[in-house]
């Protein structure tokens, strides 16, 4: 069974979406992953199909209620042990971490929000993640799913070929990709560093390394902490 994305939203047509393109289209094509959709407005009560309500306690907007996701959630049921992400500007960051996680598996169940959020209980109730893609606000949960998911698909076997970027250099050891060049060797007045027209792999990779962790010190200040929390936990580990 070939890895499975369960998204239940209210807008099912904005799937798969820039998916359906080049290689995660590709992909789609070829059955190395699935994207299936549920229509949260097929769970809706009464005759118009009612998915939300009032906030309790007041405030504006609406909040979707908590009997519609679970009956939705339900029909999704897995039993393959696939995680149930909520996402949300409320949740924890995203990490690629996560990432390796959802595709270490059989696939993920994704809600997808709108109006002012999924009541709580229903999250509760089933244990449901919630993660972030970031510290900005969308209009709903669907192109969050669609970032989650180009990011889950990348690294499916057999989606990115070898030629392909590295499947994971940004991230993979803590820090952020060190910058890219390419012909011409000089544009606009602007060369390409030296080094990397050496042939001297040994000091590429050195140079590399070097830009990587700068553009981290600089950029990100918090991976940079935990980078060298996680060195310095190793070398301290290896004695
Ligand atoms: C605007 N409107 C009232 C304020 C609260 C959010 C709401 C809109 N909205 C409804 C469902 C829903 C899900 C995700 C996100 C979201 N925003 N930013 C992120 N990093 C997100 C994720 N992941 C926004 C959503």
């Amino acid at each position: 069974m070939s890895w499975t994305a369960a998204i239940l939203t209210l807008f099912p047509e904005m799937f798969p979406g820039p998916l359906g393109q080049s290689l995660a289209g590709r992909a789609l094509d070829a059955d190395l992953w699935r994207c299936e959709t549920h229509d949260l407005r097929s769970f809706g009560l009464g005759r118009h199909k009612t998915v939300d309500d009032t906030p309790c306690g007041g405030g504006a907007g609406m909040v979707m209620r908590p009997d519609v996701v679970d009956a939705a959630l339900a029909s999704v049921s897995r039993n393959d042990g696939a995680s149930c992400v909520y996402l949300t500007p409320r949740g924890r960051p995203l990490t690629q971490a996560d990432i390796r996680r959802y595709t270490a598996g059989s696939g993920v169940t994704l809600l997808c929000g709108r109006y002012e959020g999924v009541d709580e209980r229903v999250l509760e109730a089933r244990s449901v993640e919630q993660v972030s893609i970031g510290d900005y606000v969308l209009s709903g949960g669907e192109t969050a799913a669609l970032v989650l998911l180009d990011a889950c698909v990348r690294l499916l076997p057999g989606v990115m070929g070898s030629a392909e970027s590295g499947v994971e250099e940004s991230f993979s050891d803590g820090l952020l990709e060190y910058p890219h060049y390419t012909r011409p060797a000089e544009w606009n007045g602007r060369a390409v560093p030296d080094v990397l027209l050496s042939g001297n792999h040994a000091a590429i990779a050195r140079w590399r390394r070097e830009q990587s962790e700068r553009v981290t010190r600089e950029r990100r200040p918090d991976l940079w902490a935990a980078h060298l929390s996680n060195t310095t936990h190793s070398s301290v580990q290896e004695g």
